[in-house]
This record gives C-alpha cells, sequence and structure tokens, in this order.
C-alpha cells in the first residue's frame, strides 16, 4: 500500500432500483489510493450493481459516485473474447480499437503470466487462464484503479491462487484494487479494506484487522478460579471470558509469556496457552444475522 490516503472511489447514497426490487440501497463507501478494497457479499447482494454503476455502465437511480484517476480497467463480465483468435491477437485487437500500441499488449501479457501462452487459441485456454486474460485487458493502458467483478469465481484452487497472487502484485506495483468476491476466506488474505454488502445495504466498511476485532489469548490452567482471578487482573473483567476447556482473554498474541508468568508465579499449572484471531467468517455471520434485526429503513426518496 502507498501512503497517500486521498480516496480513488467515493459513492454517496448510491441507490439502484428495478421496479419495486431494491438492488442498492445508499451505499456510501470509500476506497483509498493504494489499496486492494474487498466488495464482500453473499450472491445477489447488489456487488455488481454497484460496481457497474461506479464505472457508468448502469444509471443510478439516486446517489452520486466518483472515481479519482484519470484511467479505470475492468473485468466485470466475461470481455467478449473471439475463441478462434490467439490470446494476444485477441488483447491486439482491443489494444488497436483503444489507441494502445502492440507493445501494451506483450507488457500485460507477462504481467499475468500468460506471455508463453500469447499465441495459444483463446478456446484452449483454461478458466483460469481466461479470466487472467481479462485481467490482462483491464491493464492496458497501466490504469491507476482497476476493478474486478468475482474474479476467482469458477477457477479451481490454483486458479484462484494464481489469481490471489496476481491482485497482490497488482497492489505491491502501486495499482489500487476493487473487487468483489463472495468468498470470505479470500478477501481475509489478499485484502487491505472491506465493505460488507448484504440485501442491497452496506453493513460495515473497515479494515480486515478491524473487523475481526482484537485477538485473544485462550488459557487451560488449573486451579481454573485462581486462574480466572489472575486473567481477570491482567485482561479486565469484561476481557475475560470461560470457554468449554478454558479461558480466553482479549490480550494480543505478545502477552501469552507475561500472563503464563503471572499464572506460574499465583502458584497456577499452566497447560496450554495458545493464540486465536476470529476469523472473517465468523464476523460475517454475526453480521449478516444481526442485520435481520436493524431497524426499518426510511423509505427511498
Ligand atoms: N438488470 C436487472 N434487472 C432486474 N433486477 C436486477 C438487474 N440486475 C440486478 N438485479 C437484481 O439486483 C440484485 C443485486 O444483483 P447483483 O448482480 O448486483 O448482485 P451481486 O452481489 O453481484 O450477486 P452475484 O454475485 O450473484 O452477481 C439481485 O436481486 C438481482 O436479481
Amino acid at each position: 500500500m502507498n501512503t497517500t490516503h486521498s480516496p480513488v472511489v467515493a459513492t454517496e447514497a448510491l441507490t439502484k432500483t428495478y421496479g419495486d426490487r431494491v438492488a442498492v440501497d445508499r451505499v456510501s463507501m470509500t476506497v483509498q489510493r493504494g489499496e486492494v478494497y474487498g466488495f464482500l457479499g453473499p450472491n445477489g447482494a447488489g456487488k455488481t450493481t454497484t460496481l457497474r454503476m461506479l464505472l457508468g455502465l448502469v444509471r443510478p437511480t439516486a446517489g452520486t459516485a466518483s472515481i479519482d484517476v484519470d484511467r479505470v480497467g475492468a473485468l466485470i463480465e466475461g470481455p467478449g473474447f473471439h475463441p478462434y483468435l490467439s490470446g494476444r491477437d485477441n488483447l491486439r485487437t482491443m489494444a488497436r480499437y483503444r489507441g494502445f500500441p502492440d507493445s501494451e499488449v506483450d507488457r500485460v501479457l507477462e504481467r499475468v503470466d500468460l506471455a508463453g501462452r500469447g499465441a495459444d487459441k483463446y478456446k484452449g485456454y483454461s478458466l483460469g487462464m481466461k479470466q487472467r486474460l481479462g485481467v490482462g485487458a483491464a491493464l492496458m493502458g497501466d490504469p491507476a484503479l482497476i476493478v474486478l467483478d468475482e474474479p476467482t469465481n469458477g477457477l479451481d484452487p490454483a486458479g484462484m491462487a494464481d489469481m490471489r497472487a496476481l491482485v497482490v502484485d497488482l497492489a505491491r506495483g502501486g495499482q489500487t484494487v476493487l473487487l468483489s468476491s463472495h468468498l470470505l476466506a479470500e478477501v481475509q488474505e489478499i485484502c487491505d479494506r472491506v465493505g460488507v454488502i448484504d440485501h442491497g445495504t452496506l453493513l460495515l466498511e473497515s479494515t480486515v484487522a478491524e473487523m475481526r476485532g482484537g485477538s485473544s489469548l485462550h488459557v487451560r490452567a488449573t486451579p481454573e478460579p485462581a486462574a480466572l482471578t489472575v486473567a481477570m487482573r491482567l485482561a479486565g473483567d469484561d476481557g475475560v471470558r470461560r470457554t468449554h476447556d478454558g479461558l480466553s482473554l482479549d490480550l494480543p498474541a505478545d502477552a501469552a509469556p507475561h500472563v503464563t508468568r503471572e499464572l506460574v508465579a499465583a502458584g497456577i499449572d499452566v497447560h496450554e496457552i495458545t493464540h486465536t484471531e476470529r476469523s472473517l467468517e465468523e464476523v460475517f455471520f454475526e453480521m449478516t444475522a444481526g442485520a435481520a434485526t436493524l431497524p426499518e429503513k426510511e423509505p427511498l426518496s
């Protein structure tokens, strides 16, 4: 990530209705320069519609969307490659249409790791290669912002891993990446920040680290009442919970030696001390289950 923090993408109460179906409901999100932003939500949540509005492909019913870069590359739907042309010729056709030199085609083929297969016909490509060629098309002209709609959808595990590595690599090279995904683990792994959308509503926007909330130490020690007293002294009364086989303390991993020393100093036997982090998955399910109990929304204006 680079260090400037002016938003590249900002939406304000962005809304899209189809008839009486609200596909996107007053979404206000920001994507910061240089980050990988994960737009996370189940199928039908409104991700594609939001991205399409951002790119000017769908007209919002209400609200605004602004993008503060000169050039945006996007992979929203299959980019309509010609099956009987090679990957390279497909990109060349696009490059000519968009006014880029052939050298740009070679650059992006290299970037998406298809240089060695550029002469092969598109129809012979694996799904992962097809998807990477689509990203290659989005990279032509070196856009500052790249928007990828479910870039790993339908790929096998190896294809997914390649795509994730490519996204991380793009961000390292200074490009801002906005991607949508319904895969929590994926977002957790590669994104700096995340916006969670469900039923058209943005439930939360935060860094992945913040969203997971702090980490905790799991302690198995006896006698447990004495261990509980020490744990509460170290982590605070609200920072300790009983679990089925021990205690969970809201403390970071590097507190483990201190906690161990304090327990032992109090004559307590420490059988196990481990560090656990809440996964994004746990948080996500808590949040989307909670959404059902959110107050009724005001009617759309
Ligand atoms: N052109 C359209 N006409 C009518 N309804 C639409 C249209 N496009 C999207 N919708 C509806 O809007 C809602 C959001 O769809 P959208 O495609 O944005 O979701 P998504 O989060 O991208 O899901 P997916 O990953 O399944 O594409 C869905 O209920 C969908 O049926």
